[in-house]
């Protein structure tokens, strides 16, 4: 489904350019959720943003469905973290759900913002306006209205890193649900290590300057996960080691970003 060969990124720097990205070459499969973990500055958005098509490589090739990417390509939506500065504060719940899919007629447009919302559980909250509702509340606006578009591939970056542990854990579930349900395409950026391995059927994590894929990583646990069982089984303990041991850390460290 997603194609990188070999993919870079420069950037401009204080001190002149600097790579970003190097080398890097990974996959993602039609229906498969894929983490991207990395220490913080370590070209994870820098990777999702290319992904999208909302920033261009430097070098390689990127492909979605066999097609490159050199713009947004088509059903392929990105969630951001900061759900507020995403949604738009005149509009109601369900005229933000809409926002993407304005130019399709009412029913269908009407009948895809209904069921968007009910996947996210706020069906019925529709008529109110996003600064009424909780930061988790916001977010899922924003997931439904990425989900009304009926993504090919949603890219999300952080999309609960802003929230507290029982709204996050509770989303975890939402989308997991989603995901199931609609056999859409996830790659979701974040820094949670514990999150990366709870959600995801593969992970990949960046390492090294320039950054490239230093770990990849099947997560065989069987779904749907469960918030405490997954988490006690011994093998999700040993995942979370060992992706722990590629960003760095030793046993007995504090977690850092
Ligand atoms: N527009 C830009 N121009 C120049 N440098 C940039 C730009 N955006 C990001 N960078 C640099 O690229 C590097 C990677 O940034 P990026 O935001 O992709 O990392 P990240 O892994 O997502 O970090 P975090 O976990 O802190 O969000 C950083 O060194 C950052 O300073």
């Amino acid at each position: 489904m997603i194609s990188c060969d070999d993919l870079s990124v420069t950037l401009p720097g204080a001190n002149g350019p600097v790579n970003i990205l190097s080398g890097v070459r990974f996959t993602v499969d039609k229906g498969e959720f894929v983490s991207v973990l990395g220490t913080s500055g370590s070209g994870k958005t820098t990777l999702l943003r290319v992904l999208g098509g909302l920033q261009s490589a430097t070098g390689g090739r990127i492909t979605c469905d066999g097609v490159d990417v050199s713009g947004p390509p088509d059903g392929v939506v990105t969630v951001f973290q900061d759900y507020a500065h995403s949604l738009l504060p005149w509009r109601t719940v369900r005229r933000n759900v809409a926002l993407g899919i304005e130019k399709l007629d009412k029913s269908e447009r009407d009948a895809r913002v209904d069921e968007a919302l009910a996947m996210v559980g706020l069906s019925e909250r529709d008529g109110e306006y996003p600064w009424r509702l909780s930061g988790g509340m916001q977010q899922r606006v924003q997931i439904a209205r990425a989900l009304a578009m009926r993504p090919r591939v949603l890219l999300m970056d952080e999309p609960f890193g802003a929230l507290d542990a029982m709204t996050k854990a509770s989303l975890q579930d939402q989308l997991q649900q989603v995901a199931e349900l609609t056999g859409t395409t996830i790659v979701f950026v974040t820094h949670d290590v514990e999150e990366a391995v709870y959600l995801s059927d593969r992970l990949v994590v960046l390492s090294g300057s320039p950054a490239n894929i230093g770990l990849s990583l099947d997560v065989p646990l069987p779904r749907p996960r469960d918030q405490i069982a997954t988490k006690e089984r011994a093998d999700y303990l040993e995942l979370r080691h060992e992706v722990y041991s590629a960003l760095g850390h030793k046993v007995g460290e504090r977690a850092r970003g």
